[in-house]
């Protein structure tokens, strides 16, 4: 799904007016409308008190307009017009006076107005701010967002938390409201899968205003939302006559003295993604540990008994997930400078191999095109260096995969794959995952998508997307505390099943059935 930055959004408001000669305020009235039906949907003529906060643009527009609807169906409705602007929008205009038709006014709160009382079982539609949010909001404004914050009371956004830019990082945390549930048009925004104001939404929802679809099919975005529609069409599936040597040979380089779980999990994570082969080239200590507890694994090993000290690889493998456990001695520093000095082969990056690269910055240049980096938040900042906020780390993150010519697998609770220009964004996973050995399955999931053939960023994109669906599927049966990184390997089959699963039909009463 793509996510368009507000000034598509607009783009797509305008050319839809255009085509379907239609007014503003019209589509203004579907957005009202959807509103309407989700809440009514749910709420079936409950008696709940209903507090409207509305700024004076189109966001407040929308929720003057869903009030006159719920006020139409008998909802117990209290309107506040936010009253940050002399500037109001045509429409709210419009919308203020067919609400003032149905006898409701609404309380116009100003910079020293009381703050209304609201109860903890009542219900907050936020209408304050919208998409059009370009500054901070004053002290006073602030404090009303403060208020609805504590009230304990539901909080139904609309379209995105007031106080949220859309495409920039917030300046004043204070000001921004702590949503239940955001009900989106059109289009998520970027913001609510990042880590600082993603924690603004607990739940979010699209609303189809039917924008013009021709527009948003042609439009390109800079981000697009990865669920199981946009991963079924990057599946291969397996061949009738197909051989283990149809799917690539997985190397796993890793390990050292005391990490040797490190590369069972990554080799264990690249044969069960469906690698036809996996061999794993780790320090002497690990030979008897790999091969008892591996039986499907190759195992070579280096000189030395404790640490990797010369990567020295006799077989030709697809593709080589390089790095976990290795730690960061000289040896080993050494090691990999001369084995990425030589090799062609395309590779995946974790854990140590970042941080030998992030001191030796020198060995970038060294990588073959397309490489996959996979790190977490301390090993890209070593990388990349420090970020002022979200938007700036992934403006550093374009430009590094830019001139390295790389894909850079941003781990967080939404995942952020990036090559180039271009992020996508995963949707599974959740924070069970948070646990040792999680990122070394995912070194392990994507490699054993590349030896099958999957371009890169296709096996970046679907690797994280398997990966975090399979914690998904674990996190059922284990609870957040207790999931593992071996679950995660346990579930990999689930995460593929899954992809064709189809949804559940929903039951037909009896008495509905033909006799
Ligand atoms: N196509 C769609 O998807 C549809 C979208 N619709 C809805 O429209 C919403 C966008 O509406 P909007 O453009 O009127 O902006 P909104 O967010 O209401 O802000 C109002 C104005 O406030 C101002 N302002 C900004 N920051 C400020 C600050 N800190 N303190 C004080 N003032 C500040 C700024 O004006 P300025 O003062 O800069 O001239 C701004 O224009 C969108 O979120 C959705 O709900 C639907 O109606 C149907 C179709
Ligand atoms: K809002």
């Amino acid at each position: 799904m793509k996510l368009y930055s507000a000034k598509q959004i607009y783009k797509a408001d305008q050319i839809s007016i255009k085509k379907e000669e239609i007014g503003s305020n019209e589509l203004m009235e579907r957005a009202a409308l959807q509103l309407f039906n989700w809440m009514h949907l749910r709420m079936q003529g409950a008696p709940v008190k209903i507090h409207l906060f509305c700024g004076i643009g189109n966001n407040g527009g929308d929720g003057i307009a869903l009030a006159r609807h719920l006020v139409d169906h008998g909802y117990n409705v209290e309107v506040y017009v936010i009253n940050y602007s002399e500037k109001r929008s045509k429409d709210f205009l419009i919308n203020l006076d067919r609400l003032k038709d149905r006898k409701v006014w609404p309380h116009f709160m100003n910079s020293d107005d009381e703050l209304p009382e609201i109860g903890r079982e009542d219900i907050i539609v936020d209408g304050i701010f919208g998409i059009g949010l370009n500054r901070s909001p004053d002290a006073w404004v602030v404090k009303v967002i403060q208020h609805l914050n504590n009230s304990q009371a539901f909080i139904l956004s609309i379209d995105i938390p007031s106080g949220l830019f859309t495409d920039q990082g917030p300046e004043d945390f204070e000001a921004i409201v702590k949503s239940n549930f955001v009900l989106s048009f059109q289009t998520p925004k970027l913001v609510f899968f990042l880590p600082e104001t993603g924690k603004y939404i607990e739940q979010w929802e699209v609303l189809d205003i039917g924008l013009d679809p021709e527009y948003l099919r042609v439009t390109e975005t800079d981000y697009e939302l990865i669920g199981k529609n946009e991963v079924l069409t990057m599946y291969k599936p397996r061949e009738k006559y197909g051989h283990k040597g149809t799917y690539g040979h997985s190397l796993i380089i890793g390990g050292s003295y005391g990490k040797m779980g490190s590369v069972c999990l990554s080799s264990k994570a690249a044969l069960y993604s469906g690698s036809g082969l996996v061999t794993s080239y780790v320090p002497k200590i690990g030979y008897n540990i790999l091969q008892s507890s591996l039986p499907e694994i190759m195992v070579l090993t280096d000189a030395d008994e404790n640490e990797l000290t010369d990567i020295n690889i006799e077989i030709e493998p697809t593709v080589i997930g390089v790095g976990v456990g290795i730690g960061t001695s000289e040896a080993t520093v050494k090691a990999l400078s001369s084995f990425l000095k030589t090799n062609k082969l395309p590779l995946v990056l974790d854990a140590d191999a970042l941080n030998i690269l992030s001191l030796n910055k020198e060995l970038l240049k060294n990588l073959p095109e397309d490489s996959i980096l996979t790190p977490h938040p301390k090993e890209l900042e070593r990388l990349i260096g420090k970020w002022e906020d979200d938007f700036d780390k992934l403006a550093k993150v374009k430009k590094f995969s830019k001139k390295h010519k790389c894909i850079v697998v941003i781990k967080g609770a939404h995942t952020i794959i990036v090559q180039n220009g271009k992020g996508y964004v995963n949707t599974t996973g959740n924070p069970g995952m948070a646990t040792a050995g999680s990122g070394d399955v995912l070194t392990g999931v994507i490699t054993g998508l590349r030896a099958q053939g999957y371009p890169a960023l296709d096996a970046a994109i679907f690797g994280v997307y398997l990966h975090g669906r399979a914690g998904d599927i674990a996190v059922e049966s284990t609870g957040f505390q207790s999931l593992t990184a071996s679950h995660l390997i346990d579930n990999i089959a689930g995460a593929y099943l899954d992809l064709f699963k189809m949804p559940e039909q929903p039951v037909v009463e009896e008495e509905n059935q033909p006799s």
